[in-house]
């Protein structure tokens, strides 16, 4: 017998302008059960995602993550980026503290969609830095936008968050949208020698907090 009862709704407090509160269910994961909402940006059909664990309504200092996209590293397991470890320690980290919200933003490559990311990483193989390969195309370094995550944590009325990253622009970001960033909580993942540049360029062009080369630090200096 399946089981008919409605899912149960999330208070949504705050009227809602680009986006749409389109569905909502609870979900069984790996790592317990999971509330999870879809959001539809008016403006392209664009679907994005709020997982919710606990209670986060008229909350203060609540664990959220703002993950964008990235399909290559999250379902065919590509080595050259960190984005899959970043999602799966975010969802750890939430199901664990029993409450907190992963977004996961359809902002593919930094906004430039999968097939230009593709395209970017063609360049990359031939030199350019991931910076670099995005503006041999014709784009920003980051196309990203931070109003869709304001808008939908407005709508689960989550009142200040702690960040789940290490990128300052992020916070910079979600900010300038209105949403209070209490503090910041260090996304920590394992370096390969495929991401190791990425990481690397991350750090020193815009300022990424990544805390991932002590070792190799070391060596450095020993190596003079
Ligand atoms: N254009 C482009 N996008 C990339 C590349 N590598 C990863 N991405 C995308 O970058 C996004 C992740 O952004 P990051 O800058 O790695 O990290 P962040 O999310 O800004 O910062 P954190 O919160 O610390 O994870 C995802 O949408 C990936 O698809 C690349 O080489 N080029
Ligand atoms: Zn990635």
């Amino acid at each position: 017998m399946s089981d008919t009862r409605p899912p149960q709704v999330l208070p949504s407090r705050k009227p809602l302008q680009n986006l749409e509160r389109y569905s909502e269910a609870d979900i069984p994961t790996e790592r317990g059960e999971m509330k999870t909402v879809v959001f539809r940006d008016r403006r392209n059909g664009r679907e994005h995602v709020a997982l919710v664990v606990g209670q986060v309504a008229g909350k203060e200092g609540v664990p959220v993550r703002v993950h964008s996209e990235c399909l290559t590293s999250e379902v065919f397991g590509s080595l050259k980026c960190d984005c899959r470890q970043q999602l799966d320690r975010a969802l750890d980290f939430v199901t664990q503290a029993g409450v907190g919200v992963v977004l996961y933003l359809r902002q593919e490559g930094r906004g430039i969609g999968l097939g230009n990311k593709i395209k970017a990483y063609a360049l990359q193989a031939k030199g350019y830095d991931t910076y670099e390969a995005n503006r041999q195309l014709g784009f920003a370094d980051d196309l990203r936008s931070y109003d869709i995550a304001a808008e939908m944590l407005r709508s689960l009325d989550v009142r200040s968050v702690d960040l789940i990253t290490n990128n300052p622009l992020k916070i910079a970001g979600l900010v300038e949208e209105g949403i209070p960033v209490r503090r910041r909580i260090p996304s920590r993942t394992e370096h390969n020698p495929h991401n190791v540049g990425y990481l690397k360029t991350k750090r020193e062009r815009t300022g990424h907090l990544i805390e991932l080369f002590a070792e190799e630090e070391d060596s450095e200096a020993k190596a003079g």
